[in-house]
Parts: C-alpha cells; structure tokens; sequence
C-alpha cells in the first residue's frame, strides 16, 4: 500500500543534510537520444542507495557520471556540497569514489593482490631520480590480507593465487573488497549479484553490509528486487532518463517500486523528485 510519506521523512534522521555525493540536472545527449534528461541524484552518508528503473532507463549513464566515465552536456556534481568535475574515472577514484563495474575489471591471470592494487602499485623509494621503481610486494599483499580478512574474505587460500581460479563470488569479493579499500569516500556497485548463485549473492549482500558499517556509503545498481528491498535503506527510482522518485523500501511493496519504474503508476506528488 503506498503511504504518503514526504521526502524529508525519506532521509533517516540522523542523516545531515548535506549528502556526500549530489548531482542536479545532469542532460547526457547521444545524436537524438536522450540519456540523461535533468537527472537528480542524492546520497547521504552511511546509506546505501539502490538505484532501480527500466532497461534503457539512464541508470548505467548516470552512475558512469558520478564515477567519472562520462562527461554530462548540462547539470552539476557536487562533492560533500562542492561543485565538482570529473574529467576521468581517474578524478573520480582520487576523489574516494570507487565503482565495482558489472565486468569487474579484474585481470583473470594476475594474483589477487595485483588485482587488488592494479594501476596504483605501491613502489619502493628507489635510487634517487630513477623512474624504474621496483614494486613492493610485500607492502601490497599485506595490505590485500588485511582488507580481505576485514571483510571476512580469507576463504581465498593465498593472496598469491590467480584470480581465475576463483569462484565468481570470491571474484566478485575481490572487486568489493578493492573498492572498499580505495574508496574513502563512496562506492557504487553496478549489478553485484547479477552473475552469482543463491550462496554466493548472499555472501556479497552481507559483504555490502559490512562495507556500509565500516562508514562507507553505498549506491547500488540492480535490477533484484529482493536484494534491493533487502538492504537498501532508500531506493532511487529512475525513469526516462531522470530521477522519478525516492521510496523507503518500508514503506512500498516491490510491485509498487516496479509499477512506477515501468510508468504503471504515477507516484504520490510529494514523492516525485
Ligand atoms: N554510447 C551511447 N551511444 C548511444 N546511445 C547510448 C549510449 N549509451 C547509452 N545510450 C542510450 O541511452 C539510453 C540510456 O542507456 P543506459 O545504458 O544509461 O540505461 P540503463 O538504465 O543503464 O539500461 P540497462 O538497465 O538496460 O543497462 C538508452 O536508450 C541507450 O540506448
């Protein structure tokens, strides 16, 4: 049953009012197609955001926005409430957003620590003036151990063992643990459990939990229902290529959620973004 719940009642209450990560009117245009058109966005601290909408609702453009893979024609970003511009995915991860993409952008027959560190290798101080740095590895797998097991990780028998002889939920673990380890700001998951069986998902979803007690906030990406209703605490509801609502999994039912991301039913006024 819908309730009339206002937006303000849709922030938990011990929320500030600045969110860490903001966007207004982002337009993304392709020749005729339109993308992005005014897209808002809100996350606030320690959340976790689920955005849901239809096939070629906008999501994937807007989450590639906020990480820095697309540059938006119109609208702003801001940043804990600064306007920010983010040339590059690049920009992005310096600024402590990290993104788990759907591919998991992990090299299959590297070890887990390389994954986990690939692209920002830590380097010895090395002679003075020499470029050629050698990589230190024992920093790296130290580091890797270590985020692994604060996320409960260690099944994986070695921090040396190659990526590809993971399983797709151990694979996907390295993916969130990488993230949660570089992230110091916000992570954003695209899809996490869309490959996994029963058990592995369910292992991600608690390791998405334990992400957001550590302080991090979270938008998840996903098209199941169940897992966003499960632990998302708001739900972003994106249509036509815009934010249409924000809805407190509480207060909706899943088919309510997929009736306005499909247009079968308009949401409540003071609901609509
Ligand atoms: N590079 C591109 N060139 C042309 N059109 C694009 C491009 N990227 C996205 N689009 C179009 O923009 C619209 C929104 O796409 P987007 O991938 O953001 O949607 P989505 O909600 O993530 O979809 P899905 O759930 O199917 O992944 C679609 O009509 C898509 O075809």
């Amino acid at each position: 049953m819908i309730t009339q719940s206002t937006l303000t009642e849709l922030k938990p209450s011990s929320q500030p009012a600045t969110p860490v990560l903001s966007a207004r009117g982002l337009v993304k245009r392709y020749g005729r197609v339109t993308a992005m058109d005014r897209a808002d966005f809100d996350l606030y601290p320690g959340e976790i955001l689920a955005v849901i909408g239809d096939n070629g609702a906008g999501k994937s453009s807007l989450i590639k926005a906020l990480s820095g893979a697309l540059i938006p024609d119109e609208g702003e970003i801001r940043l804990d409430g600064e306007v920010t511009r983010f040339g590059s995915p690049m920009d992005a991860q310096r600024a402590g957003i990290e993104t788990v993409h759907q591919s998991l952008a992990l090299s299959p027959s590297l070890s887990i620590a390389d994954n986990m560190f690939l692209g920002r290798e830590i380097r010895r101080p090395g002679m003075l003036g020499s470029v050629l740095r050698m990589l230190d590895r024992p920093a790296m797998q130290k580091i890797a151990r270590d985020k692994l097991s604060e996320l409960g990780l260690m099944t994986v028998q070695s921090i040396n063992q190659p990526v590809e002889t993971l399983s797709g939920g151990q694979r996907q673990g390295v993916a969130v643990a990488r993230a949660a380890a570089f992230g110091s700001r916000v992570v954003i998951m695209d899809e996490p459990t869309a490959a996994l069986g029963v058990k592995e998902s369910r292992r991600v979803l608690e390791l998405i939990l334990d992400v957001r007690s550590r302080g991090l906030p979270i938008v998840l990406i996903s098209h199941n229902m169940p897992h966003v209703f499960e632990i998302a605490d708001r739900i972003h509801i994106h249509r036509l290529g815009r934010r249409l609502c924000v809805i407190n999994p509480k207060d909706y039912t899943m088919s309510d959620a997929v009736a306005f991301m499909t247009g079968a039913k308009a949401p409540a006024e003071e609901l609509a973004a």
